[in-house]
């Protein structure tokens, strides 16, 4: 059975979501659309199914206009028939009046046809395409108005011309040349030792790995700490400028490392993170001409004719692959955070082993000047940068097109550096992933007893264990969920701590499509799908992926997503129950909470919390405080 949070779930996915209404724009009857169209796939063609227009209370505008034209016509014409048949009957009585009444007749009969011509070009134009207006409960109910065009501006209506200024266009030509979707990716970061590049990058990786991208970090340092002896490759002596030996050494080992990165992106990798300072123009320009020249061929290829799996091509003959590079620099000029930096890095790097903190602050120092000497931030020129101010306080972007480049950027933005632990507490199976998405009991009437005592029993947990500082409480917007955050509010409010509840829908279970419901298979199934496969007319782990950016509290298949995130491990491996304890623990009806803890360098450990069976405060809340209506979530 389909809810309202059903279709408010897809409009959230697919972007057609509009305040009070959602607009669901039906593919032409038997277009080629209709094959990959979510809604044709689940719902046949253009059907409305009657489970949807019994929760909803569909208006169609246009059409509906229509039919009413229609029923007006069709009085029209009656009353112009009737008025007809009284001239006629009257015409012996009086000629002249009855010729009257004939001729108003005849014009009535007119505009009848025309009403009706005007309706049925209405209809036509409403065809497969309908406004779903919904009353949900969620939401108030409003009345569209009617869509009706008016000049908006003093543009609207005019006809362009194609002669587009020079300077414009070739504004546009550069604009077009950076555009295409390559279909390889490489970010190169940029900045003086102790800014963060390193953490940056393992956050970048984790999360592009996590939407799916192929995913790898090659870091010149590591390179030169595995191939080369720690006495004369790692203290600052070693990247002093002027030492013309040295500087050769290092850009060798930088240059075999870019060459790593090509040879993995070859075998199929999609974003090469190259991981060094790359402080000055010279190397940088260096590694923008060799990708410009690489076309994805290693060494041991075939000839070019033999083809290969490169997908966007770009560039000219012979081409394999088309790559972009993006440079990635973080600038710090804050004292208080570079300090609090160097000293993270020295305890944390093997460069510095055998040295004492000192000794090891003094040596970073020099090595930073060193860098200093011959640091010069990224140009304009040079080509695509993201640039990150004193922790992302200030962002500037250059030259940020293509698909991969722009799923980077949002992410740079609200990068952050912050630690606090992460809670995901799955509902038990039976609250939405267990059954079909919606199809829950809470939906309709209040909550369910096992509901209850899960929250009550968090409430408790929670209570517990968590903080005295505020918390915040992400839910999905599934009853079930909103209820369980809901109790937990209350009880911190109680105890005095504050704890703000957001509900958001991307956090509502994985769609499984024409096989929500078949609960007994459904756990296998879920563990043998790929990451990109689709549940007929459903979603896959992909999908839960690009639309997740927020986290906690929900149902099974987004807890489980989400603490593949922040572990950086596959996700479907992770929504596999046996592939882990934690991943189990999210999965069954162990009503468990698993704690995200932050470790070194923006990396995460994790500890199970098993609830118990009765909450230590379930005495003082009353069930009545867990059942409540949805209607009182509107402000
Ligand atoms: N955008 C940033 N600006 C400044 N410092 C940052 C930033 N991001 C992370 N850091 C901090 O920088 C410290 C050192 O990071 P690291 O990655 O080793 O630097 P680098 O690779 O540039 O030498 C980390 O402890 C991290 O907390
Ligand atoms: O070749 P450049 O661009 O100097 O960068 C590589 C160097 O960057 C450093 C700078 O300190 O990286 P890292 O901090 O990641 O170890 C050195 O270890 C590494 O040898």
């Amino acid at each position: 059975m389909l809810t309202p949070r059903d279709i408010e779930y897809f409009a959230t996915r697919h972007g057609k979501f509009l305040h009070y209404a959602t607009m669901l724009k039906l593919c032409p009857k038997d277009s080629p659309e209709c094959a990959s169209c979510w809604y044709c796939s689940r719902f046949g063609q253009r059907l409305l199914p009657p489970e949807l227009q019994k929760h909803f209370l569909p208006v169609y505008p246009t059409a509906a206009a229509a039919v009413e034209a229609e029923r007006k016509a069709a009085e029209a014409a009656a009353a112009a028939e009737e008025a007809g048949e009284e001239a006629v009957a009257e015409l012996d009585a009086d000629s002249a009046q009855a010729e009257a009444a004939a001729a108003s007749a005849a014009t009535k009969a007119d505009e009848a046809r025309a009403a009706k011509e005007r309706a049925a070009a209405a209809q036509k134009a409403a065809e497969g395409r309908f406004l779903l207006h919904f009353d949900c409960g969620l939401r108030k109910r409003v009345q569209l108005p009617a869509v009706k065009h008016r000049p908006v501006d003093y543009y609207d209506g005019k006809a362009v011309s194609l002669d587009i200024p020079e300077a414009i266009q070739r504004r546009l030509s550069v604009r077009s040349s950076l555009t295409p979707d390559s279909a390889k990716l490489i970010l190169v970061m940029v900045g003086l030792p102790g800014r963060g590049k390193s953490f940056i990058a393992h956050k970048l990786s984790r999360f592009l790995n996590w939407t799916g991208y192929q995913t790898e970090i090659f870091n010149a340092g590591q390179n030169r700490r595995a191939n080369h002896s720690p006495t004369n490759h790692s203290r600052a002596g070693f990247f002093d400028p002027s030492d013309a030996e040295r500087k050769a050494k290092r850009e060798s080992i930088a240059m075999s490392t870019f060459e790593e990165l090509l040879e993995w992106l070859a075998g199929g990798g999609e974003i090469g993170i190259f991981d060094a300072t790359n402080s000055n123009p010279q190397r940088r320009a260096l590694l923008v001409s060799r990708a410009a020249e690489w076309k994805g061929w290693r060494s041991g290829d075939a000839s070019p004719a033999a083809g290969g799996a490169g997908a966007g091509v770009a560039g000219g003959g012979g081409a394999r692959f088309g790559v972009s590079i993006v440079f990635i620099e973080s600038i710090c000029t804050d004292k208080s955070i570079l300090e609090a930096n160097m000293l993270s890095k020295v305890r944390a790097s093997p460069d510095f082993a055998g040295l004492s903190e000192e000794e090891a602050l003094s040596d970073l120092r020099q090595r930073v000047s060193h860098y200093e000497a011959s640091y010069v931030p990224v140009a304009d020129e040079e080509g695509a940068y993201i640039k990150l101010f004193d922790l992302s306080s200030k962002v500037t972007a250059h030259q940020v097109f293509g698909r991969m480049t722009q799923r980077v950027l949002p992410y740079m933005m609200s990068l952050h550096i912050s630690l606090r632990p992460i809670f995901l507490a799955a509902l038990p199976p039976g609250y939405g992933d267990a059954s079909s998405r919606g199809d829950l009991s809470c939906e309709e009437g209040g909550c369910s007893s096992p509901n209850q005592s899960f929250a009550l029993q968090l409430a408790g947990w929670v209570g517990r264990h968590a903080p005295s500082s505020p918390l915040r409480l992400l839910s999905s917007t599934q009853a079930s969920a909103v209820d369980a955050a809901r109790v937990v509010a209350r009880d911190m409010r109680r105890r005095g701590v504050g704890c703000s509840v957001t509900n958001v829908s991307c956090l509502n279970p994985l769609d499984r499509g024409s096989e929500a419901g078949e609960d007994q298979w459904a756990t296998q199934r879920l563990a043998s799908m790929g990451f990109s496969q689709r549940y007929p007319g459903g979603e896959s782990f992909a999908d839960l992926a690009c639309v997740l950016e927020v986290l906690i509290v929900a149902h099974a298949t987004p807890c489980r997503a989400l603490r593949a995130y922040f572990l950086g491990l596959p996700v479907a491996e992770c929504m596999c129950p046996a592939s882990s304890r934690a991943a189990e623990a999210l999965a069954n009806a162990s009503r468990s909470v698993v704690e995200l803890l932050p470790a070194l360098f923006g990396k995460w450990s994790e500890e199970i919390h098993t609830l118990e069976e009765r909450g230590e405060n379930s005495e003082v809340l009353s069930l009545d405080d867990a059942v409540f209506s949805l209607e009182g979530q509107v402000g």
